[in-house]
This record gives C-alpha cells, sequence and structure tokens, in this order.
C-alpha cells in the first residue's frame, strides 16, 4: 500500500522535481517534453516505457511528432505518491 503525498510534503515534493507541475482538475503531476524529432521522442518513451514496465509504475501519455506529454498519479493512492516522484526523477535522467 502506498500513501498519497498531501500538504507541505506533497508541495515540496513536486517543487523538488525539474518542470513537473501539478494537474488542475486531478491529483497527479505532469511535464512536456520536446525534442529534436519523432526518433528522438520515441526513442526517449521507449526508454522510459522499459523502466515503467519494470517498477510497474506507468506513465499516461500523449505524443506528437517531436513533443511527448507525460502524467503521472498512483491509482491505488488515488493521488500523487512517492513512486510518482520517484518515476518523475527517473524519466528526467532519460529525456
Ligand atoms: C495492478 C497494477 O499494479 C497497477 O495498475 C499499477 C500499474 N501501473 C501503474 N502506473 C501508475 N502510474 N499508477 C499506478 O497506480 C499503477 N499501478
Amino acid at each position: 500500500m502506498v500513501e498519497k503525498l498531501t500538504g507541505a510534503a506533497r508541495t515540496e515534493a513536486i517543487a523538488g522535481l525539474d518542470g513537473w507541475s501539478e494537474v488542475e482538475g486531478r491529483d497527479a503531476i505532469s511535464k512536456s517534453f520536446r525534442f529534436s524529432d519523432f526518433a528522438e521522442a520515441f526513442g526517449f518513451m521507449t526508454r522510459v516505457a522499459f523502466h515503467a514496465e519494470k517498477a510497474d509504475h506507468h506513465p499516461e501519455w500523449f505524443n506528437v511528432y517531436s513533443k511527448v506529454e507525460i502524467v503521472l498519479t498512483t491509482h491505488e493512492a488515488d493521488g500523487v505518491s512517492e513512486r510518482d516522484i520517484a518515476l518523475a526523477r527517473t524519466i528526467d535522467g532519460m529525456s
């Protein structure tokens, strides 16, 4: 069981990330990534996908050509948890 982050812990955890922000209307975080072309964007998505499958924590995402928009939340916590913060950091390292 994983708890959702609330209050100051939640605010600080999100503020400690690079460029991730809160999604309006739901308890989730998001970030938009830009690459030079589709091959770079899809290569990034492939790296993230392999990690996500291993970690059993998967992004919601939307891709158009060189743009990848990612949303992270934790279903069983019904909100943002440490799993999303950890995945966000890993994703940043893969971008
Ligand atoms: C049943 C399975 O453990 C879950 O649905 C996993 C898979 N991937 C997941 N990904 C994300 N982002 N949040 C989850 O809560 C989640 N849960």
